[in-house]
């Protein structure tokens, strides 16, 4: 796919932050379980905390495809850094930039582009995962406020994050359109955080539990309108799983990378193990299945970009690259033989990293779905 010059230019200043400011530090962040918090802010000064968002709102005013390429980068520097990259901009500021009021937009959505705050995203429910629309967290209203009820599970940067989006039930006789969405900063009191998770990888970012205890939130702070949470929530999913798309291509190429590169090295019976074809055609599957999977990431992305539908193109991009990430990965550590088992290599650490792509934001059975449903009469 030809690229524009400022999709060149995103791409190389996102590969060149990931080299300097995340490929050194990925590691340590994961033994020790650190919030990228330096790493975080320099994303904000180069504007990648606020890709999608307009100039006017203190965004970088991107297209999809650029935003694409810069997760991609991201996410070969650092998984969990790309994750927070990823949820902040796709399911934190679009949603108020799509729906929020202009108060809204100037009290969270600037500082949010600026990167001075982080968002979070509140949907998932420890009984409402998949089945997003059976949420139980209740917002009933008393006066000019709000008050929410209930328990929202992995939550990223549920901990860390300033702005949470929150999904609740305003009417709980009217099902779907019984959901309404609320922008609520995470210094209320009633949003308590009651687990951060101990997870398989992203080790730096942080997956939380987050409990509302009678968390008041003022009447203005509802997004959109009252029973339009769900189809806004939904709406935000179709762009963010483009993100995890994005990122799972990133983290398969570093994997790629780094076997590759080992392979030219790594010398056995008496030759670079890369002149074994049976670990030359392994490479070989994996760099296809990076290009294609990264060619559906930039067909949904230059679909959004373009305005039209691209939910489809938008779950086969997620289906496709978080699948063949943990083939890529899983054949990066068989190239590596026995040191790819080891934290010494980068490649045990990707492998734990990607695995979750197949599964937040819509598991790949979800996304099986409603690519089925495309199918359908
Ligand atoms: C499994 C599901 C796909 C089922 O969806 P439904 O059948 O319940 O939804 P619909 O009836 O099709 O749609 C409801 C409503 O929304 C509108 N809609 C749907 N999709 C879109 C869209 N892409 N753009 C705009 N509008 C859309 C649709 O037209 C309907 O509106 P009307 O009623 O017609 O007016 C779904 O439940 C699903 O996707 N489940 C997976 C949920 C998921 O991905 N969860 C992970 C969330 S991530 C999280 O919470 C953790 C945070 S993290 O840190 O990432």
């Amino acid at each position: 796919m030809r690229l524009e010059e400022h999709q060149i230019m995103v791409r190389d200043t996102a590969r060149e932050f990931a080299e300097n400011e995340l490929k050194p530090h990925a590691a340590k962040w994961d033994i020790h379980h650190t919030f990228p918090a330096e790493a975080i802010a320099g994303l904000g000064e180069l504007g990648f905390l606020g890709m999608l968002v307009p100039e006017e709102y203190g965004g970088a005013g991107m297209d999809h495809v650029a935003y694409a390429l810069a997760l991609e980068e991201i996410a070969a520097g650092d998984g969990a850094t790309s994750t927070i990259m990823s949820v902040h901009n796709s399911v934190g500021c679009m949603p108020i930039l799509k729906f929020g009021t202009e108060n809204q937009k100037e009290k969270y959505l600037i500082p949010m582009a600026r990167g001075e705050k982080i968002g979070a995203f509140c949907l998932t429910e420890p009984q409402a995962g998949s089945d997003a629309s059976s949420l139980r967290t209740r917002a009933v209203r008393d006066g000019d406020h709000w008050v929410l009820n209930g328990s929202k599970q992995f939550i990223t940067s549920g901990s860390e994050g300033d702005v949470a989006i929150v999904f609740a039930v305003t009417d709980p006789d009217a099902g779907k359109r019984g959901i309404s969405a609320f922008i609520v900063p995470t210094d209320t009191p009633g949003y308590v955080v009651s687990r951060v998770e101990e997870k398989l990888g992203q080790n730096a970012s942080d997956t939380c539990q987050i409990t509302f205890v009678e968390c008041r939130v003022p009447a203005e702070n509802m997004l959109g309108a009252e029973g339009q949470g769900y189809k806004i929530a939904l709406a935000n999913l179709e762009g963010g799983r483009i993100g995890i798309a994005a990122q799972s291509v990133g983290m398969a190429r570093a994997a790629f990378e780094a076997a590759r590169d080992y392979a030219n090295e790594r010398e056995t019976f008496g030759k670079k193990i890369i002149d074994h074809q049976a670990v030359a055609f392994r490479l070989a599957d994996m760099a296809t299945k990076i290009d294609a999977a990264r060619l559906l990431v930039h067909r949904a992305a230059a679909l959004r970009d373009d305005g039209k539908p691209c939910l489809t193109e938008a779950c086969m991009a997620k289906l496709y690259a978080s699948e063949i990430a943990e083939q890529v990965c899983s054949a990066a550590i068989q190239i590596h033989g026995g040191y790819g088992y080891l934290k010494d290599f980068p490649v045990e650490r990707i492998y734990r990293d990607v695995r979750v792509c197949q599964i937040y934001e819509g598991t790949s059975d979800i996304q099986r779905m409603v690519i089925a449903r495309s199918l359908a009469d």
